[in-house]
């Protein structure tokens, strides 16, 4: 459905994407993984035929998205990282444009997508906080009902209640079929949605992986509180990975086997158990590790 075939763009200063290749599937959701600068929204920007790449292709369905643009707008919807909006717009005049562009909008639709995410389409753009034009291009991007969603960084500035209303929404319209590709900082986020991840830093593909995989990878840090000194200490001397330990305090590592940490844990009063998973950071570091540092 979506072909990235070595899409290249070096900019002024040497950053820029380089090599990027990858293909997204009917139905699949993709996630697009990496810190600040990586290149994420450089690739989505040709992705959407706004670039034109040095080298390489992106193939929508069959259109060359740079040589074909306008051909295929109603085909695909598009969450852009910083949306400009036209000045003096409210969130219905707005969507009002949008709606003419994409060839018309089932209004049932629209007024659905502007009620779960909760907004007030009628407020002035320029009075609007960000998490609330992030909902107006929300609904821009799903109200066509497209094929293919594109979505750079969809939740930032959402509150959580309205995170979740987004995962539903992707869910929703996975299950009817539609492909996305969405870029993410969230971890947790690409984690409830997508099937399979690319991790990309320094505007290169580290790796592209699938989603349970990278989750089977994962490594949990569990603080466990024990109510006593003797179950601490024959905790300490199970043969779990014990990262550190503080009075009554335990941190252990588990990565894959849960059932052993479980069923050892289970034989102490234990006072309380806090987990943390390994954050974003940690995973890119891990890829570096095995890639040979970088
Ligand atoms: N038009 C441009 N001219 C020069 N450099 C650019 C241009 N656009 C992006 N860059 C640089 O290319 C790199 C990749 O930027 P990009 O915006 O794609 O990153 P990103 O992964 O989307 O980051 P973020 O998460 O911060 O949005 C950055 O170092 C950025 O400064």
């Amino acid at each position: 459905m979506l072909t990235v075939s070595h899409v290249t763009k070096v900019f002024p200063g040497g950053k820029g994407i380089f090599d990027i290749s990858f293909t997204v599937e009917k139905g699949e959701v993709f996630g697009f993984l990496g810190p600040n600068g990586a290149g994420k929204s450089t690739t989505i920007r040709h992705i959407m035929g706004f670039m034109k790449p040095a080298q390489g292709t992106v193939r929508i369905r069959d259109f060359d998205t740079w040589k074909d643009q306008g051909k295929f707008q109603r085909l695909v919807g598009y969450l852009p990282g910083e949306i400009a909006f036209m000045e003096g717009m409210t969130g219905k005049t707005f969507l009002d444009f949008m709606s003419r562009l994409r060839g018309g909008v089932d209004p049932k639709r629209r007024a659905e997508l502007v009620e779960r995410l909760q907004f007030d389409d009628r407020t002035p753009i320029r009075k609007m906080s960000k998490g609330m034009k992030q909902k107006v291009g929300i609904v821009a991007a799903f109200m066509h009902e497209p094929e293919v969603i594109v979505l750079d960084e969809p939740t930032s500035g959402l509150d959580p209640l309205m995170q979740r209303v987004f995962i539903e929404l992707v869910l929703e319209e996975k299950a009817k079929g539609t492909t996305f590709l969405m870029s993410s900082h969230s971890f947790p986020e690409i984690e409830r949605t997508c099937d399979r991840a690319a991790i990309i830093k320094d505007g290169k593909l580290i790796a592209v992986k699938n989603i349970h995989e990278l989750q089977a990878e994962q490594r949990k840090l569990f603080e466990v509180s024990f109510e006593d000194a003797g179950d601490r200490d024959a905790f300490l001397a199970s043969g779990l990975k014990i990262e550190s330990c503080k009075d009554n305090r335990v941190r252990v590592a588990v990565q894959g086997d849960y059932n052993r940490f479980v069923q050892e844990t289970a034989k102490y009063r234990i006072r309380s158990i806090d987990v943390a998973s390994q954050n974003l950071e940690d995973i890119f570091m891990d890829y570096y590790d095995r890639k040979g540092g970088n």
